[in-house]
């Protein structure tokens, strides 16, 4: 997981093609370097409105990196990039980011002095629940509670935002990117740092979402084969910067993808909706 971003050269990306518009994400032969270093290279991925996806690899393979991308929080190097039919580099990044529900390690690991969620600046002060009081519409905080509470934070939603522990911020940062009717709802690592019942918690919530036909289109980066809930469809496998596999996930998540993903031989097994994985 990297916090830093990386602000690509926009005039340096090729012409737009046009982009099929059900597809939230849309990457074309997608390339990022930094310092010299690929992060990413030649990722081509479609997501659609319905699909569900889990992106796993090992440290450093580019899974933030990734995200990043399609937050539009970077810019491609090489290739082409559209999310929610903008291109990303040639958009107004605001207001695309209204769009997308993004809850990330590196935002909830720190509490930022100020830290703009959608349209919002709100500060380590406020109460979880301030923002949507000074924002939205009275009917909004009292959606604002319920979500908290379907996340097991609801007893917390008065506390200043800086008083919450790691893990009671992840599930306060979910309920905010669900707050937003997002159309893509990005997850990096929402388990890090959960209590073991958090984790069960969340891997139920997801898989609630996942089932929900009016809920974003999701993807969930983790680590971790029995994290996947139930009710997602696909699978990105990424090692250093590349795509090792892709595709739904009973295709993809093979013991072969897997050791070729994590550099050691894995099996996998399913057991009803759930997955594990384990050395060989
Ligand atoms: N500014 C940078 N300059 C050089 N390399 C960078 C920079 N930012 C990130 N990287 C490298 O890019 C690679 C991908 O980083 P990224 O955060 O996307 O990995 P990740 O798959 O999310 O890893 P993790 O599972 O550890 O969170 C890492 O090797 C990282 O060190």
């Amino acid at each position: 997981m990297t916090g830093d971003l990386i602000p690509g050269a926009p005039g340096a990306a090729p012409a737009a093609t046009p982009v099929d518009a059900d597809l939230v994400v849309s990457l074309d032969g997608v390339g990022v370097r930094r310092s010299g270093t690929a992060l990413l290279h030649d990722v081509h991925w479609r997501v659609e409105l319905d699909e569900r996806w889990v992106v796993l690899g090992p440290n450093g393979a580019g899974k933030t990196t990734l995200l990043n991308l399609a937050a539009g929080r970077l810019h491609p190097t090489t290739g082409v990039a559209h999310v929610l039919g903008e291109r990303i580099g040639r958009t107004d990044v605001n207001e695309l980011r209204m769009r997308i529900g993004l809850s990330t390690a590196a935002l909830a690991g720190q509490v930022p002095a100020e830290e703009r969620v959608a349209d919002v600046v709100v500060t380590a002060a406020w109460s979880v629940v301030g923002r949507w009081r000074e924002s939205y519409d009275p009917g909004d905080e009292a959606r604002a509670r319920a979500l908290l509470g379907q996340l097991g934070v609801g007893h917390l939603a008065d506390r200043p935002f800086g008083t919450l522990s790691e893990g009671e911020r992840k599930r306060v940062q979910i309920a905010r990117a669900l707050m937003t009717d997002p159309e893509l709802l990005l997850l990096d690592e929402p388990a890090a740092g959960l209590d073991l019942g958090g984790r069960e918690d969340l891997v139920a919530r997801l898989a609630e979402l996942a089932h929900d036909p009016d809920a974003p289109a999701l993807v969930l980066v983790t680590h971790h084969v029995e994290e996947i809930p139930p009710g997602f469809t696909h699978a990105l496998l990424l090692r250093e910067g590349a795509v090792v596999a892709q595709g739904l996930l009973g295709d993809t998540l093979t013991a072969d993808n897997l050791a070729k993903t994590f550099g050691l031989p894995l099996t996998v097994e399913r057991h009803g909706a759930r997955w594990t994985a384990r050395a060989a």
